[in-house]
């Protein structure tokens, strides 16, 4: 399959090197050091897995129509990405988002009604230019944008699977979407406001309560418009704690590196709906207003 990693920097660079290594055929598209690093050395990735591929890696997506291209930048920089890339968007091309937050995949559908939605629960960090660190294995579930499954989706996951990523075929993908925006909603914030580990957050009980509030406000609002989920996201909230419990989660790491932060698509999203249907998100609001004044903070250092 001809695949665009739109975004390659962590998560969009590992996607791309397992995919390489199966055989795909891959282009990275990114920022100019890391694509410089790439076409010298190649692409090294290290951790749950230790392998070097050489795809192509380009500053500027390229004018041949792929079958399939990922989304991968933060969910800030999605709308310019598309733009940019828009001269590569064919009549059979289908764009997947593996990104958190919500809304990405309807600025796709801005440029083609061929959108699949996704989440991955696999980790991975930049280390260095051309270095990834594969952090932890995951799943990644796909499912044609918002509802429904068709046989690209089902193609997608084979490619998916057949190169190493786990992955599964949603009829639901926008009700996944969800639950992991209301777990980031709730983890990402509080943990990068108390600059504690996702661990911490279990352990102490009145943390614990505080998020699995959060959670079930958000929650509210999922279901004030439909989204009908197959897994109670509480459940997923306990899961993920557990199993990402030595992790700092992104929105600190983000905010430790000076950098802006996905919120406005996460916490602000939540408000943004609860308001379209004339509810109110205040928990979801305040941790919105609070990590904005933290990421002023961080910035102006
Ligand atoms: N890193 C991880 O372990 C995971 C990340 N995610 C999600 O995936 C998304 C990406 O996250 P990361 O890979 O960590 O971010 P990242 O910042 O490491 O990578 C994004 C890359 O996109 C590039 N980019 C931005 N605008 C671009 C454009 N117009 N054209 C080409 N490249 C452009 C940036 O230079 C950057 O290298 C986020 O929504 C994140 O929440 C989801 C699961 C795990
Ligand atoms: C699941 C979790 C919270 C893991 O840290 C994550 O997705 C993140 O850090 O953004």
């Amino acid at each position: 399959m001809e695949i665009c990693i739109l975004g390659a920097g962590s998560i969009g660079s590992l996607f791309g090197a397992l995919l390489a290594k199966a055989g795909n055929e891959v282009t990275l598209i990114g920022r100019e050091e890391h694509v410089k690093a790439i076409n010298e050395k190649g692409l090294r990735i290290v951790g749950v897995e230790e392998f070097t591929v050489y795809p192509k890696a380009v500053t500027y997506a390229p004018e041949n129509e792929p079958d399939l291209i990922i989304l991968a930048t933060k969910s800030y920089s999605t709308a310019h990405a598309l733009s940019c890339a828009k001269h590569c968007i064919g009549k059979k091309t289908w764009i997947l988002s593996i990104q958190n937050g919500l809304g990405n995949e309807d600025l796709a559908l801005k440029y083609t009604k061929n959108v699949l939605g996704g989440i991955t629960t696999n980790g991975a960090m930049l280390e260095e230019w051309g270095v990834v660190r594969w952090t932890g294995k995951g799943i990644t579930k796909i499912g044609v944008y918002p509802k429904g499954k068709n046989e690209m989706a089902e193609k997608v996951a084979r490619v998916f699977n057949n190169a190493g990523i786990e992955t599964q075929v949603s009829e639901n993908i926008i009700s996944w979407k969800w639950v992991k925006a209301l777990v980031n909603s709730a983890i990402n914030p509080v943990g990068a406001l108390l600059e504690v580990k996702n661990g911490f957050l279990l352990e102490n009980e009145y943390l614990q309560a505080i998020l699995m509030e959060i959670v079930k406000e958000g929650c509210r609002v999922a279901m004030q418009w439909g989204i009908e989920f197959e897994e109670h996201p509480l459940e997923v909230l306990i899961d993920t704690l557990e199993r990402t419990k030595d992790n700092y989660n992104s929105m600190l790491q983000d905010l430790k590196r000076g950098k802006k932060t996905e919120v406005d698509y996460i916490n602000g999203k939540i408000v943004e709906y609860a308001e379209n249907i004339g509810l109110s998100a205040p928990m979801n609001n305040l941790l919105w207003s609070l990590i904005k004044a933290k990421e002023h903070l961080t910035q102006s250092k």
